[in-house]
């Protein structure tokens, strides 16, 4: 299993929407734009909901890592950074 923390998927996806990197799943998204990456996000806050009502621990994490993604997604496609939240936790 690939291992990253969430500071290094953040990094990964600023880089990645700066480069204009081919073929990435996050400049699709950031050019899809703030509207698209939004609905992404209630589908995915659903799906963990959901997961874990009726599904293992496992498949919960695995939804809460898709959640997890599409919000940093829309971080990038805002111009906001990890301090800009953390300053509010
Ligand atoms: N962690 C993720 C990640 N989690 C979820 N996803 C995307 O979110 C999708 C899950 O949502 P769905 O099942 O709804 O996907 P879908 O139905 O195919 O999507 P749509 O039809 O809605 O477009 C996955 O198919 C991925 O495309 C992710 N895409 C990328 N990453 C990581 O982000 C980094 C950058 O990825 P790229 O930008 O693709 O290089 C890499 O480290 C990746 O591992």
């Amino acid at each position: 299993m690939a291992l990253k923390t969430f500071e290094e998927l953040f990094a990964e996806l600023q880089r990645k929407a700066a480069e204009k990197t081919p073929g990435s799943r996050t400049v699709e998204l950031v050019e899809a734009g703030v509207h698209a990456i939004g609905k992404k996000i209630v589908e995915e806050a659903a799906e963990v909901w959901m997961a874990a009502e009726h599904e293992s621990p496992e498949r919960t994490a695995e939804e809460i890592s898709q959640l997890l993604y599409h919000l940093q997604v829309l971080m990038v496609a805002r111009g906001l950074t990890l301090d800009d939240v953390y300053a509010h936790l």
